[in-house]
C-alpha cells in the first residue's frame, strides 16, 4: 500500500494538475508564471512554494476535485456513533467501514459549486480555512498524521513537491501548450 500510493499517487495526480494548467483558458498559466517569478526568492524549495498560495491552491483543488486515492476501509476499533449534516448511525466494534473520498470532497454544504473546479478556492482567509475539509489523505489536510490515525505520511510532500514542480515549469518557460499526457510546445524564458 505504502509503494502503491506513493508511485500511483503522484501517477494519478501530476498529470491532473499540468492538464488543468496547460488546458485552461482564462489566464491561469499566466496568474501563476506571475507567481512562480515573483514570490519564493530565487531559491525553488519548500519555504518558497509556501509563499506561493496560487500555486498550492492549484495542487489542493487537484486533490478535492479528484482524489488519486479514492477508496479507504477499516474497521471500527470501537463502539461509536457517525454523524453527517442530517443523519447519524451506530457503528460497532470490528464493522468494517468505507470512505469514499469523491462524494465527500463535492459535499455541496461545504464546497460552493462543488462540481466546478476553482483554481483558486483555497486562496485567502476563507479558502485556507476549507482546508479542514480536504480529505485526499485519509484525515484533513490540516491535520497531522499519527501512529493511530492512518493518514497519509506523505501528505505535505505531496503538495509541496507537486507545487515545486509547477512553479519549477513556470518559472523555466514562459509558454506551455499539451494536455496531462503530452508537452506539444513550450517556449523558453528569455
Ligand atoms: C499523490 C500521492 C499520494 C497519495 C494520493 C496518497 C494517499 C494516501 C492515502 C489515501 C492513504 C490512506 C490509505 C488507507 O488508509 O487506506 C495513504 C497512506 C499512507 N501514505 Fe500516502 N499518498 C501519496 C503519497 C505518499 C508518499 C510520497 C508517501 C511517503 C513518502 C506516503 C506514505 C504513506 C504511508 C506510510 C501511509 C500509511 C499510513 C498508515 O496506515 O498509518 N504517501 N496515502
Amino acid at each position: 500500500m505504502f509503494y502503491f500510493n506513493c508511485l500511483e499517487g503522484f501517477n494519478l495526480l501530476l498529470p491532473d494538475i499540468l492538464g488543468r494548467l496547460f488546458t485552461d483558458k482564462t489566464g491561469l498559466q499566466d496568474r501563476l508564471r506571475a507567481e512562480a517569478r515573483q514570490n519564493g526568492g530565487p531559491d525553488l524549495n519548500f519555504d518558497a512554494v509556501k509563499q506561493m498560495p496560487n500555486i498550492r491552491s492549484l495542487v489542493w483543488e487537484t486533490l478535492r476535485f479528484k482524489p488519486p486515492v479514492p477508496t479507504q476501509y477499516s474497521r471500527a476499533r470501537k463502539d461509536f456513533r457517525l454523524s453527517s449534516h442530517d443523519a447519524s448511525y451506530e457503528i460497532k466494534k470490528g464493522e468494517l467501514l468505507c470512505g469514499y473520498l469523491p462524494l465527500v470532497m463535492r459535499d455541496p454544504v461545504i464546497f460552493n459549486d462543488p462540481d466546478t473546479f476553482q483554481p483558486d478556492r483555497f486562496v485567502g482567509e476563507k479558502g485556507t480555512d476549507l482546508l479542514k475539509y480536504l480529505y485526499w489523505s485519509n484525515g484533513p489536510e490540516t491535520a497531522d498524521p499519527t501512529a493511530t490515525n492512518k493518514q497519509c505520511m506523505g501528505k505535505d510532500y505531496v503538495t509541496l513537491s507537486a507545487s515545486m514542480l509547477v512553479a519549477y515549469i513556470l518559472r523555466r518557460y514562459d509558454s506551455i501548450k499539451g494536455d496531462g499526457s503530452k508537452i506539444t510546445a513550450v517556449e523558453m524564458a528569455k
